[in-house]
C-alpha cells in the first residue's frame, strides 16, 4: 500500500476527479484539506428548546481581497459548546477510486481546541459522496466554526489488489452513494439534551443559589419574628386589642384551712385492740 505524495494528488488528484471542487492550493503536503460545509448539527444542551434544534445551514462565506490574499469573510458559524457532540458536512465532494481508500482526520488547530474525530477514519474504495464528521468537543471552551473553514485532511493509499470480478465488476468496492446533506435519521438518534459537565455545573451553581437565597430568607423572616416576640413579651405597654386579656370577674376568694394547735397534733398510732383470753 502506497500513499499518494501531494505531487500525485495535484496530478491524479485532478484526472480522476478525487475531490470537487479541487483546488491546487488546498493540497496541505501528501493531504488534501477538505472545508466545511453548509450543515452542520449540533446536540442541545441544558435547557435547550429541543423543537427548536435542528440542523443548521450555514451561508457561503464570500473571497475578499485583502493586499492581494484572498480571505473568505462572512461564512455562516457554528459553535460547539464544551462536552457536545456535532455532525459536521464537508464542502467537497469526495470520490474514491476503486483501486484506492481515503483515510481521512481532524487538522490539529481544532484537534488542540479539545475537538475529537469519533466517526472513524476511512473512506471505502469507491465511495462518492460528502463526509460527514461526527465530533466531540472534549476541550473547555466552546469551540467556533464558519463555512469554509479548513477542518478536515484527506490522504488516499492505493491498494495492492486491482482485479476484477469474472463479469468484469470491480470486487470489494462501495457501490451505495455517499451522502449530500446530514440524514435526518441520523440527527433523531443523537438529538437529545446532553449533560455535559459543564452544563451540570451551571445547573449545581443555579440550585446553590436558590439555596443560599432562600436560607437568607427563612433566617432573616426568623430574626424578625423573634425579635417581635422578644419584645411583646418584655415590654408591658405593648398590647393590642386583639390580644389583651380582660379580667372583667373578680377573683373569688379562696378558703384556705386555718391551722390549729391539734390540727398539728401528731396522729396517733392505731394499736389493735387486745385479743380476748382462752379461758
Ligand atoms: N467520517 C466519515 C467516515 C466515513 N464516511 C463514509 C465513507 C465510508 O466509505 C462510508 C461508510 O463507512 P463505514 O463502512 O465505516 O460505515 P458503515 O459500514 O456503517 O456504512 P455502510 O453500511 O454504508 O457500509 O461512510 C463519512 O461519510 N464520514
Amino acid at each position: 500500500m502506497t500513499f499518494w505524495s501531494g505531487q500525485r494528488l495535484s496530478t491524479d488528484g485532478v484526472t480522476q476527479q478525487i475531490v470537487d471542487p479541487f483546488q491546487q492550493d488546498r493540497i496541505d503536503c501528501s493531504a488534501y484539506t477538505l472545508t466545511l460545509g453548509a450543515e452542520a448539527y449540533v446536540t442541545p444542551h441544558f435547557g435547550d428548546n429541543l423543537r427548536e434544534g435542528g440542523k443548521q445551514q450555514l451561508a457561503k462565506p464570500e473571497l475578499v481581497d485583502i493586499r492581494g490574499v484572498q480571505r473568505t469573510q462572512g461564512g455562516g458559524q457554528v459553535v460547539i459548546p464544551p462536552g457536545q457532540f456535532a455532525f459536521l458536512l464537508t464542502e467537497e465532494t469526495v470520490s474514491i477510486p476503486p483501486d484506492a481508500m481515503g483515510f481521512i482526520s481532524l487538522k490539529s488547530k481544532p484537534k488542540f481546541g479539545g475537538l475529537i474525530n469519533v466517526s472513524g477514519f476511512h473512506v471505502d474504495p469507491g465511495f462518492k459522496g460528502k463526509l460527514i464528521f461526527s465530533v466531540f468537543n472534549a476541550g473547555p471552551t466552546a469551540l467556533h466554526f464558519a463555512r469554509g473553514e479548513h477542518l478536515f485532511l484527506l490522504w488516499i493509499a492505493d491498494l495492492s489488489f486491482k482485479g476484477v470480478k469474472a463479469d468484469g465488476r470491480k470486487q470489494h468496492i462501495k457501490t451505495s452513494v455517499g451522502y449530500a446533506e446530514i440524514p435526518n435519521d441520523l440527527v433523531n438518534q443523537i438529538k437529545r439534551e446532553n449533560h455535559s459537565l459543564q452544563s451540570l455545573s451551571l445547573r449545581v451553581e443555579k440550585l446553590t443559589t436558590q439555596v443560599n437565597i432562600a436560607t437568607a430568607v427563612a433566617t432573616a423572616l426568623a430574626t424578625i419574628l423573634g425579635i417581635f416576640a422578644a419584645y411583646a413579651a418584655l415590654w408591658p405597654g405593648v398590647k393590642t386589642d386583639k390580644y389583651e386579656v380582660r379580667i372583667e370577674q373578680p377573683i373569688p376568694a379562696i378558703a384556705v384551712p386555718q391551722h390549729t394547735p391539734s390540727s398539728d397534733a401528731q396522729p396517733k398510732l392505731r394499736t389493735n385492740p387486745p385479743k380476748p383470753s382462752g379461758n
